[in-house]
């Protein structure tokens, strides 16, 4: 279908904070990142999220009439004026992951956005990898390897998401391939803005802690830190993967404080997660590079900068979009998948062998 030439691709990701669908544009070959494009941005209505949230923790087979509904609308909506995409990377909502469980779920039907949209659609990139024993995620840790070349670095950094959930992917961008064995090592770090949106919500009925204005006011609850921190997950060695809500314990630990202390300790919870997450990288990054809306937390980046021997930086420090990094990664594993090249490694997933994840539905 594709030839060796680059493409233009176009990938969708709606991530575990639900608060809406990115969608952008990558050139690719499926290796190097050539040149990064349109981007567009659709908030949920509250409504559509509230049929979201309901159905977080089903698999196939449960009633999810209403929120494939919106999920299918949603991106219809959002990917229908990339007319100059040649190919779709559609990731899914994430309903639920539980890899040594049942498996992992991402809410959407790839065959019918691929009718609507009529280009052929890459979707499903989770399962194949949790089919051979991986964690099913995370898979931007390729995307971010070829990042790091597109970006010329040479020495090795970390890549870390704070979004809903935290991962960090160590890149050493002088080995050129991203399966090779040394090249990566990624994994979720811990809850990041998941849990502190939900106390905010619970609380005081906002979405999320707006600049870290209650946190900056707060004050970190030392043994509820440590609490949290005994957590075996953090002892754990990668590969490993979290669900959304793995760590929903984590408001019951502040139950007690006052709105500012508990929004400072869960900020402090997953700052410190990383730190701890960083322990296991095989060697000091040269720089922590952050994508994700809790890159926009001052007292988040604020907490890593301390707590991290080398500097903390949005990833817009070396050219790149932190509030797109996951939809362009969907865009590029969409043409790697496209081609037969491997989307996860044993480095990334823990996964058998390298996999191509992902199924590719044409229109008909
Ligand atoms: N200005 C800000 N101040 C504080 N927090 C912010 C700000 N902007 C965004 N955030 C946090 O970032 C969250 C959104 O992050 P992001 O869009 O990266 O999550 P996601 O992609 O849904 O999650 P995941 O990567 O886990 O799938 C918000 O819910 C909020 O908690
Ligand atoms: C199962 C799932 O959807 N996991 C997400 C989630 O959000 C962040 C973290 O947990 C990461 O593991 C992953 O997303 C990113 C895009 C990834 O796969 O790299």
């Amino acid at each position: 279908m594709l030839g060796p030439d680059p493409v233009w691709a176009v990938g969708a990701m709606s991530g575990t904070s639900l608060d809406g669908v990115d969608a952008a544009m990558v050139q690719t070959d499926g290796r190097d990142v050539l040149t990064f494009g349109a981007t567009a941005y659709r908030e949920y209505r509250p409504e559509e999220r509230a049929i979201l949230r309901a159905a977080l923790g089903k698999w196939p087979g449960d009633d999810l009439d209403a929120a494939l509904d919106v999920t299918h609308s949603v991106h219809a909506e959002v990917l229908n004026p990339f007319e100059a995409a040649q190919i779709v990377g559609f990731h899914g909502q994430t309903l639920a992951h539980d890899p040594k469980g049942r498996g992992t779920h991402q809410l959407g039907d790839g065959q019918a956005l691929a009718e609507t949209l009529q280009k052929p659609v890459v979707w499903d990139f989770r399962s194949a990898d949790v089919a051979l024993g991986g964690e099913g995620a995370p898979l931007a840790p390729f995307f971010h390897h070829a990042c790091a070349r597109w970006a010329k670095l040479r020495a090795p950094v970390v890549f870390l998401n704070l979004g809903g959930v935290g991962n960090l992917t160590w890149v050493d961008p002088s080995i050129d391939r991203p399966e090779k064995p040394d090249a990566l090592l990624a994994f979720d770090t811990g809850p990041a803005n998941a849990p502190l949106n939900d106390l905010l919500q619970e609380r005081l009925g906002r979405a999320y802690d707006k600049d870290g204005a209650l946190a900056a006011k707060g004050k970190v609850e030392e043994g509820a830190l440590e609490l949290f921190l005994d957590d075996a997950y953090f002892r754990k060695l990668p590969p490993k993967s979290l669900d959304r809500d793995d760590f929903a314990l984590m408001l019951d630990l502040v139950r007690e404080l006052s709105d500012a202390d508990a929004a400072a300790t869960m900020t402090a919870m997953a700052a410190t997660a990383v730190m701890i997450g960083i322990e296991h990288c095989p060697s000091e990054p040269e720089r922590v590079l952050v994508t994700g809306g809790g890159r926009h937390n001052p007292v988040m980046m604020q907490m890593l900068a301390a707590g991290l021997d080398c500097p903390v930086e949005p990833v817009e420090a070396i050219g790149l979009d932190g509030d797109m990094l996951e939809a362009q990664a969907f865009a590029y594993l969409a043409v790697r998948v496209a081609r037969g090249l491997p989307t996860s490694a044993p480095s990334t997933t823990g996964v058998r062998a390298a996999v191509a994840g992902g199924t590719i539905s044409r229109p008909s």
